[in-house]
């Protein structure tokens, strides 16, 4: 379970986050949304304790991440927005440093690299060195790395960034087995219908706040409007703007 409870971060005199809360039951895929530079980022790297809060409290699965950031490293699995691997390692010995790294014993690695690299499609990269692969293969490298000890949290920023059809479709019913399971799952995207098709409840991210949240159907209510789309442009107040852009560019061109 993930617990958010009036975070705020500041860089310099810049206020990012401005007392968001929110929880994610176990179970439950929650996905945080919101413009560019909104602060969903900066969010998830509080949760996976890489920056410290200015204010408020996060607790993951019982673990406060700015005390103990080693320890929700055990029991969370996080893929930044860019993967951050080492480019001279091959994916094989990154995936062995990993799970030296998180404790896991050889069989039950070697089980979860076969059953991960195999759902991926990376079988014939596992012995190049990593800086050689396209972007797509380094984000699934980043996306197994992130799941080899199996953790009970998920923190996935744009996780679908760059995968194909197929490993997205593949992504998208892992994520759907694990919340089976009962894992807790945030997920930020811009891919909206995506939104839509796979989470529980929504987290909307404007201007340092959170400014609604709900299940999609709850969200429609609340704005009166049919889809994950219109809710978002009308939400963050871009309706109007992305209209007078439209007739701007069409004078000009
Ligand atoms: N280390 C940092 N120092 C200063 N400002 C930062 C730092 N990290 C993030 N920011 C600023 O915080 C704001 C939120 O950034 P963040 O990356 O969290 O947004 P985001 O919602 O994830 O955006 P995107 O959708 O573009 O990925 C931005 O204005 C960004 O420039």
């Amino acid at each position: 379970m993930i617990r958010v409870e009036g975070l705020s971060k500041k860089f310099g005199e810049k206020i990012v986050l401005n007392k968001i809360s929110f929880n994610v039951n176990d179970g439950e895929i929650y996905g945080l949304l919101g413009p560019n530079g909104s602060g969903k980022s900066t969010t998830m790297k509080i949760l996976v304790g890489i920056l410290k809060p200015t204010a408020g409290k996060v607790d993951i699965n019982g673990i406060d991440p700015s005390k103990d950031p080693i320890k929700v490293k055990e029991v969370s699995g996080y893929v930044p927005e860019t993967p951050v691997l080492y480019e001279s390692l091959t994916p094989a010995e990154f995936f062995n440093f990993v799970a030296s790294i998180r404790g896991i014993p050889e069989n039950v690695l070697e089980e979860r690299v076969t059953y991960l690299v195999e759902a991926f499609g990376i079988e014939e990269y596992l012995d190049q060195f990593i800086g050689t692969l396209s972007f797509g293969t380094q984000q699934k490298i980043s996306l197994i790395s992130a799941l080899l000890h199996d953790p009970q949290v998920l923190i996935l920023d744009e996780a679908m960034n760059g995968l194909d059809p197929k490993s997205a479709r593949i992504l998208r019913e892992l994520l759907l087995e694990f919340k089976r399971e009962g894992k807790s799952i945030i997920f930020s995207t811009h891919i909206l219908p995506l939104a839509e098709m796979i989470c529980d409840r929504i987290g909307l991210i404007y201007r340092g706040g959170l400014i609604v949240e709900g299940t999609i159907e709850e969200l429609k209510e609340k704005a009166h409007e049919e889809n994950l789309e219109d809710i978002f442009l009308k939400l963050t107040e871009s309706k109007e703007e992305i209209y007078n852009i439209v007739q701007a560019l069409k004078g000009a061109l």
